[in-house]
């Protein structure tokens, strides 16, 4: 089956950072892709991932970044399937940076925002999303 949720990160540092999210999709079978896309560095490799997503079936995205983490708000800007943003704790400020940047959204781009190094929940409500249209893991989700 090809994912229904793409996890992007902003730097390779990142990728043990979002494990808690991939382990409870595992674990509620659902299929995701995990990639790192930096839009500091190249935004138009985020925006590509962006605006390709929803054709290449992909239905939720969650975006994980530390510090001036305009990771997610960026997808958030070229797509509209919901965005799940994780900010990081990294660098001086212990995540409160990342958590700002991430959930300070204008109106009409929404990212749903989790806490701070909030992996786990991010899954969680990828889940609950994809299971408004999937009875199979809706009850997954219950059980
Ligand atoms: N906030 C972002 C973005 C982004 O928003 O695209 N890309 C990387 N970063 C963050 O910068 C920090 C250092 O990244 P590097 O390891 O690449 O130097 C990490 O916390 C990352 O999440």
């Amino acid at each position: 089956m090809s994912p229904t949720v793409g996890i992007l990160v902003g730097s390779d540092a990142d990728l043990t950072s979002v494990e808690g999210c991939t382990d409870r999709l595992d674990g509620y079978g659902v299929e995701f892709e995990v990639e790192v896309r930096d839009v500091h560095t190249n935004p138009e490799s985020v925006s590509e991932y962006a605006g390709t997503a929803r054709a290449r079936g992909l239905k939720v995205l969650i975006c994980a970044a530390g510090m001036a983490a305009h990771l997610a708000g960026t997808v958030a800007a070229r797509t509209d399937l919901p965005v799940i943003g994780i900010p990081l704790s990294a660098g001086t400020l212990g995540g409160f940076d990342a958590l700002l940047a991430t959930v300070q959204m204008p109106e009409g781009s929404p990212v749903a925002t989790v806490a701070i190094n909030g992996a786990a929940n991010a899954a969680v409500l990828a889940a609950q999303i994809l299971a408004l249209s999937d009875s199979e893991l809706a009850e997954r989700l219950e059980g």
